[in-house]
């Protein structure tokens, strides 16, 4: 007799196969994720003796369910939990009613107007990033990975600190990169000895947390005692009164919230930058385009808020960027209890994956996917979009908390850089594109930069009522507070074809590289 399929066990390679594919995961290959979806369809279990279930949820159906539906049951679980001697009990890692009030204090420091207050910084950090490379002569070359990096980290340090942050920069940034080292480590390993047993490298972590909480509770001191400029996150996140219990933070749970918000922060705006102007490096079309839209609404001018909606194919480009290459590879739960995914049983602290980098290639919802097609997303798109066929942000519940933020932050600096600069890959380089917390170009992005030719025309800046940055994913939700951001990208993607491009062109390829490469 033919079982009924919730009698039957999600597909997926044998035992053996499986405990090669959970090994290869730890290199961030995203090629495996894409090969077990061609192999065996929506939903995918791995199972290797002595390890939980590992069971990858593609299609926005059983996306839906996890993350919306039934989200109850699905809690992040324990692979996240390796976060926790890194990040705290901050918003990432906790769940329940913690996790409830700290979204509702945290939530209001990155609603609309107040993430929009942080343009200031982002330009002025962005424009102190392109006086140094003005200082440069003719084409030369720079690793972008690492200059993003510096710029949203010092975007991230004075928001969430002032200027108090500043002369502690790379004890906290270098301390933060190797306990998160040890950590990613620990996510992806089977066996983990407790971080307690004294190896050196348990005491190097230890020593490296010790450093940045000795930073944070100095700050936090000086303010305590009235000292340093309070108009930043820190500082109103230590007055935040939660409106339902007229609770305040304790300091382990501040220090643990600034703590996230700076990592996840800084890290994942960066890499969405430099897949940006990595992808813009290769499509010259679509850059040509967004050059003319750049020069057109800003002149030669810095932008303003209103601006970025004035740039709708801005918008289009960042969500295709996105779309190909998602800064979050992954979103892992763990059921509490039994349940069925897509018709499959699924069993209670199984660890479910939903992997964006292979929904957003779902060809039941992309029409060829592997295309950079920035005009998918233009309004009204070509091809409808499912809302959670696309979520380079998250949904539900715990959609990302500084989604408007990061938009802004990565949409500024690109337009800042292509106003001024015009980017091309290093001839043969190859960045290694591999998907761990974030997805990262394993080898840096060594890119050549030419200065353009100054654009001259003054024009007026946008009004900055009317700005917004919707992002078209599936970011029609948010937390507790239930102000949710907005959801359409707009506008038609204007008629361009910009001149001023950089060193010889070769020709475009017809799609994402990654895949190809990875
Ligand atoms: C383009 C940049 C960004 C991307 C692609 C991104 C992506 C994501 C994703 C996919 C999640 C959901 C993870 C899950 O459900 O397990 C998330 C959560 C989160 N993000 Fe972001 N993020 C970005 C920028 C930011 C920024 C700038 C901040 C802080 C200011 C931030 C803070 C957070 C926090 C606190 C959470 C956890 C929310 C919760 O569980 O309540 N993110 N992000």
């Amino acid at each position: 007799m033919t079982p009924k399929r919730d009698d039957r066990q999600p597909p997926g390679p044998g035992p053996l196969s499986s405990l090669r594919y959970l090994a290869n995961f730890r290199t961030g290959n995203m090629r495996h994720y894409e090969d077990l979806f061609a192999r065996h369809g929506d939903v995918v279990r791995l199972r290797a003796p002595g390890a939980e279930d590992f069971v990858m949820a593609f299609h926005p159906r059983d996306i839906g369910h996890v993350l919306r539906t039934n989200s109850r049951n699905y809690p992040k679980g324990a692979r996240y939990h390796q976060l926790v001697p890194v990040l705290g009990w901050g918003l990432v890692n906790s769940e329940g009613d913690l996790w409830r009030r700290q979204r509702r204090l945290v939530q209001p420091q990155f609603n609309h107007a107040s993430t929009l207050a942080f343009v200031p910084l982002i330009v002025s950090h962005t424009e102190a990033l392109l006086q140094r490379w003005d200082a440069e002569r003719g084409e030369f070359e720079r690793d972008i990975n690492d200059d993003m990096l510096d710029v949203t980290f010092a975007i991230a340090g004075e928001a969430f600190f002032g200027a108090a942050l500043e002369e502690h920069t790379d004890t906290v940034r270098s301390a933060f990169k190797y306990a998160l080292s040890i950590a990613l480590k620990r996510m992806y390993s089977l066996v983990n000895p407790p971080l307690s047993w004294p190896l050196p490298s348990h005491v190097r972590f230890r020593d490296a947390m010790d450093r940045v909480h000795a930073v944070i509770d100095d700050i936090i001191d000086g303010y305590q005692r009235g000292e340093g400029d309070t108009d930043n996150v820190l500082a109103r996140l230590m007055n935040a009164v939660d409106p339902e219990t007229g609770a305040t933070m304790d300091r382990t749970q501040l220090r643990d919230e600034i703590k996230t918000i700076l990592m996840v922060g800084h890290e994942t705006s960066s890499v969405t930058a430099t897949w940006a102007l990595y992808l813009l490096a290769q499509h010259h079309d679509a850059r040509a385009q967004l050059v003319e839209e750049i020069d057109r609404v800003l002149g030669g001018r810095t932008p303003t808020p209103g601006d970025i909606e004035a740039m709708p194919y801005l918008g289009m480009v960042f969500n295709e960027c996105l779309r190909l290459l998602p800064s979050v590879p992954f979103i892992l739960r763990s059921p509490l209890a039994d349940d069925t995914l897509g018709g499959y049983p699924v069993a209670a602290g199984s660890t479910i994956a939903i992997v964006p980098w292979v929904t957003h290639r779902h060809p039941e919802f992309w029409t060829d996917p592997e295309r950079f097609m920035p005009e998918r997303f233009a309004d009204p798109p070509p091809r409808p979009i499912d809302k959670l066929a696309f979520l380079p942000f998250g949904a539900g519940q715990r959609i990302c908390l500084g989604e408007f933020m990061g938009q802004l932050e990565g949409k500024i600096m690109v337009a800042m850089i292509l106003q001024r600069y015009a980017l091309r890959l290093v001839p043969g380089f190859d960045p290694r594109c591999r998907g761990f917390i974030s997805l990262q170009p394993l080898n840096g992005m060594r890119m050549l930069c030419r200065r353009r030719e100054p654009v001259r025309r003054a024009s007026a800046p946008a009004p900055v009522e009317s700005a917004s940055v919707p992002t078209g994913s599936a970011s029609d939700e948010a937390g507790p507070t239930g102000s949710a951001s907005a959801s359409d990208e707009a506008g038609p993607t204007g008629s361009a074809s910009a001149s001023d491009e950089a060193a010889p062109t070769p020709p475009q390829p017809t799609g994402c590289p990654y895949s190809a490469r990875t």
